[in-house]
């Protein structure tokens, strides 16, 4: 998923009070949230320069010597994770300050950044992490700018980077490299010191750990230098076991709860393909500068691509777009039309004023009226036909077990459709428990940033009424043609355009806590794909209720969902249940 912004989903199984309080009011907010970083060319900078305007890390080192206005010796211990979100405090201050702000301040929680920052420290001790900080010392790497070490790796982070040690190094330091796995020998070049770490790019494995490398696994050519995948020499049942470790270390983390609190999680949901699987890629290029449209070295011609141009996607640890001809983990069709989707970007190269991302995405074959012929398809004994769509303002068509759903590409679905009836059927029998529970079942179901309306529609025959939510109106559009292609009546399922805020807040502050509490829905299945926020909300969720004797939240079962295959992403899925009621 696209960086940059998190996105969490709430699917509640609930109550008529909870359904009275729709409708809500029509967003005025902008849709998209600003991403923080963002990804497009960087024209005229070098490689070195490239890596040194990455914001990886918050509080990095941007140069040898920290900017000339950082405190110079002792500093006070700084507070991890107190006061408003870094971003916040940022916006009013200048460049410098901006700066130094962020040289000072530690990662913002449940970041990128500070989920590694927590690694590091589970790697270093808390204690000497702290002592670092208090000394001032915590800048002070032992490494300098590409020097090459020989290290041990002893952790894989959550974000898929191997957590190494050097021995050579004079004091305790974590290095970041990708592609390396617990017990291996590695050789590695770094590229950026930080706080109490080091990134460095792998240069050599040195010794494998045999009980977890198998490179005769990678698919890919591009792997371990393209950013998109981590785990390729992983089998898959390591990379589900990594997955499953990936979830428990964010409860462990962020939900600050009591162990007891937290159940055993269960083994990551396998996608059925681990390959050939995604149903959408985004290669971007960036456009010919003044300079490259002028040279007469340039091919004259507009088949040959020329040297400088690279089409695809973003090189491990970089903003830098790597030239990428084939992606393994794509399906069929998009793969088999990639070639010609790049040799239209050559020829049409000199009329791009700007980057470019484009968009490949799998879909069934349009059909003339879809409406009249959605349900005819789903008995259909034909075997499938694939597209691909290329237009952004295209319509996209699939099918999720016996449910057809269409949407326009340039907005959001879930991207890989052979796991998705596992995830619906969870989250369906993770709501109504077993047979013989003696639980009411829930008869209304809220489906809180419902996007085309997957899960509304999916579970729409086990409920009463169904109401979706969801910040895009193309999406609502989506949704409410979904739901009549699917044959369930407007008096069953409804969607609107809005901002779950209104109804939930999307923060984890007092007030959200406590309408959620208030709605006291019977269950709760907070889908997300942000494990460390997830972790964080439902933690607060738990311990806000049962304050006031109205009825307590238990979290009942976790389970990872492996949505992205060969990458470290996890999909999480917490289901919270109402155990007590008004006294
Ligand atoms: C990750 S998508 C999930 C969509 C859907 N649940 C699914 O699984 O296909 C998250 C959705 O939340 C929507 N969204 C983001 N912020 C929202 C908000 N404040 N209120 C309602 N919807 C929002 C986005 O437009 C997007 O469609």
């Amino acid at each position: 998923m696209l960086l940059l912004g998190v996105r969490s989903r709430l699917d509640l199984a609930t109550t008529t009070q909870l359904y009275r309080l729709l409708p809500v009011r029509l967003a005025r907010r902008s849709l998209h949230p600003q991403p923080k970083y963002v990804a497009g060319p960087f024209v005229g900078l070098s490689h070195l320069k490239r890596r040194m305007a990455e914001t990886p890390s918050v509080g990095e080192v941007r140069a040898p010597s920290p900017p000339s206005d950082a405190p110079a010796a002792k500093k006070p211990r700084l507070q991890a994770h107190k006061g408003a979100p870094a971003s916040d405090k940022a916006r009013s201050l200048s460049k410098s300050q901006k700066r130094r702000a962020q040289y000072n301040s530690l990662p913002e929680p449940c970041s990128a950044d500070d989920v590694l920052w927590r690694e590091i420290n589970d790697v270093l001790g808390e204690d000497y992490v702290n002592n670092a900080l208090a000394e001032g010392t915590d800048r002070q790497s032992p490494f300098v700018y590409h020097q090459e070490l020989e290290l041990q790796v002893v952790a894989l982070c959550s974000t898929g980077s191997a957590l190494a040690t050097s021995s050579e190094s004079s004091r305790p330091w974590v290095v970041v490299v990708p592609f390396s796995l617990p017990g291996e020998t590695i050789r590695a070049k770094v590229y950026r010191n930080a706080r109490m770490h080091s990134f460095a790019d792998l240069i050599e494995v040195v010794a494998p750990n045999p009980e977890l490398r198998d490179d005769s696994l990678v698919q890919c050519k591009y792997f371990a230098t393209c950013g998109g995948c981590q785990y390729q020499m992983l089998s898959y049942e390591k990379q589900l076991d990594l997955k499953r470790d990936v979830v428990v270390k964010a409860y462990k983390n962020y939900s600050n709860l009591p162990e007891t609190a937290i159940p055993a999680i269960e083994s990551t949901m396998p996608s059925p393909k681990q390959y050939n699987y995604r149903t959408k890629i985004t290669p971007h290029f960036e456009a010919p500068t003044k300079a490259q449209r002028v040279d007469p070295n340039n091919p004259a011609n507009d088949t040959e691509q020329p040297k400088w141009l690279n089409i695809g996607f973003n090189r491990v640890g970089t903003h830098k777009v790597m030239d990428i001809e084939d992606c393994p983990i794509a399906t069929p069709i998009i793969r088999e039309t990639l070639p010609a989707v790049r040799a239209n970007v050559v020829k049409n190269l000199y009329t791009y004023k700007r980057g470019v991302s484009l968009i490949l995405r799998d879909s069934l074959p349009p059909v003339a009226s879809a409406t009249a012929e959605g349900a005819a398809d789903t008995v259909s004994t034909e075997p499938e036909t694939h597209v691909c769509i290329t237009d952004h303002r295209g319509t996209v068509r699939e099918k999720i077990g016996s449910w057809v759903f269409e949407y326009p590409n340039s907005s959001f679905f879930q991207n890989n459709n052979s796991v998705l009836p596992s995830l619906t059927d969870y989250v369906q029998s993770s709501i109504f428990g077993e047979p013989t529970d003696g639980r009411p079942k829930p008869t209304h179901l809220v489906d809180a940033y419902c996007g085309a309306g997957l899960f509304a529609i999916t579970l729409s025959p086990h409920f009463t009424t169904v109401a979706g939510i969801e910040l895009s109106q193309e999406s609502i559009r989506a949704a409410k043609h979904n739901a009549e292609l699917n044959y369930i009546p407007a008096t069953k399922i409804s969607f609107r355009a809005g901002d779950a805020a209104d109804i939930f807040r999307t923060g984890c502050d007092e007030p959200f806590i406590k309408q959620l509490l208030a709605f006291r829905a019977q269950t709760v299945v907070y889908v997300s794909c942000n494990v460390h926020t997830q972790a964080r909300d439902v933690g607060m969720v738990l311990k806000g209720s049962g304050e006031d004797g109205r009825g307590k939240y238990v979290l009942e079962s976790l389970r990872g969902f492996d949505l992205f295959p060969q990458t470290a992403h996890v999909e999480s899925v917490a289901v919270l249940r109402l155990v007590q009621e008004a006294s």
